[in-house]
């Protein structure tokens, strides 16, 4: 992975015991990105000039041209961001108890923060010390100068891609600024993600939605939907065992390099520990339409099924603890 002239080494990566292929590294130029991409298979996108105008996005010019308004931060005790879903913690679930008295404690924080606070925690951060990870979404609350830029991105780059492979609107444009070692664990999106970096080295390490029964998502109604329960760095095996069957792939991204992560595909997201602060925007797009079914269902196609059968019969069962009860009359002895 890389050469000499790579800027970053593999000291700088957290070592997994997981087996993981490189994502093919192809020019923006180059057909067979659009056939990887048709395909659903993740690539790696180099020199386009999606987020060129954002190059020059270093700390002082954000601080001066970001705008005086409040960010959304994450503030993590250790390295890890693991998202929640805020409305999952206190749902009232069909059978009327907040969450049946199961404790939801939020892994980080989330604070509004004026960037040059945040730049001066970067900037002042220490090994030992609370963690930090902006992730705004891009509207035009920020300031002139950054929606200027924001314009100037090569949207007929993006657009040709939304075009060629027939996705639905763009619904998001985040800001993400991550410290040295922050990582996103892995996790899957409901959506197709242009993945544009803009400053430092980022380690994407991602795996097929066929793995869904290797990284054993938390329950469709936990605040850590679409989330893995694998702690990738202490793997509990014992309850966690398909996980030693895993199969990935990785990449480490420079600055200007595009990654496709497609939709379902699971990913997991670090900043090169003693590497500089990160900057990152993403695309999120609507997926297509999902054009003729065809048999046997692909795996994206049944994690969706899935999801829905978990909907429907927590909906009608009301209990969680029901449901394993069920499933398991359903299935042994009868379908295995
Ligand atoms: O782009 C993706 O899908 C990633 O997972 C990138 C990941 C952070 C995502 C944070 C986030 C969570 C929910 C809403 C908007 C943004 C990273 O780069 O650390
Ligand atoms: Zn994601």
């Amino acid at each position: 992975m890389g050469s000499e002239k790579k800027g970053w080494d593999y000291s700088q990566l957290r070592k997994y015991d997981i087996s993981l292929e490189q994502i093919p590294r192809l020019d923006y130029q180059d057909p067979k990105v659009d056939e990887l991409m048709a395909e659903n298979e993740p690539v790696v996108i180099t020199g386009s000039k999606l987020v060129k105008s954002a190059e020059k996005w270093n700390l002082d010019y954000l601080e001066k041209h970001m705008g005086n308004g409040d960010f959304t931060v994450f503030i993590s005790r250790n390295y890890k961001f693991k998202y929640y879903d805020e409305k999952k913690i206190l749902q009232k679930l069909p059978n009327n108890e907040t969450n049946r008295g199961v404790e939801f404690t939020p892994p980080t924080k989330m604070v509004e923060m004026k960037l040059p606070e945040f730049i001066k925690r970067l900037k002042e951060w220490k090994r030992g010390d609370e963690r930090l990870y902006l992730q705004q979404g891009l509207n035009d609350t920020v300031g002139p100068a950054i929606v200027r830029d924001f314009l100037k991105f090569d949207w007929d780059f993006c657009n040709s891609i939304q075009k060629k492979q027939n996705w639905g609107p763009l619904t998001s444009n985040h800001l993400l600024i991550g410290m040295e070692g922050n990582v996103t664990p892995c996790h899957y999106d409901e959506q197709q993600n242009l993945f544009a970096q803009v400053q430092g080295y980022k380690r994407c390490i991602l795996f097929s939605p066929d793995q869904f029964d290797r990284l054993y998502p938390h329950p469709v109604y936990h605040p850590h939907d679409r989330q893995s329960m694998v702690d990738f760095e202490r793997p509990d095996y014992s309850k966690f065992p398909k996980f030693k069957d895993i199969k990935g792939c990785e990449t480490v991204m420079e600055p200007g390099d595009v990654l496709y992560i497609p939709i379902y595909w699971w990913h997991q997201v670090e900043s090169l520990m003693r590497g500089d602060h990160t900057i990152t925007i993403n695309f999120w797009y609507k997926n297509g339409p999902t054009g003729p079914i065809t048999y046997p269902l692909k795996s994206h196609h049944k994690v969706a099924v899935m999801r829905n059968v978990e909907k429907m019969l927590l909906e009608v069962l009301h209990d969680p603890k029901e449901i394993p009860p069920l499933m398991r009359a359903l299935v042994l002895g009868r379908y295995t």
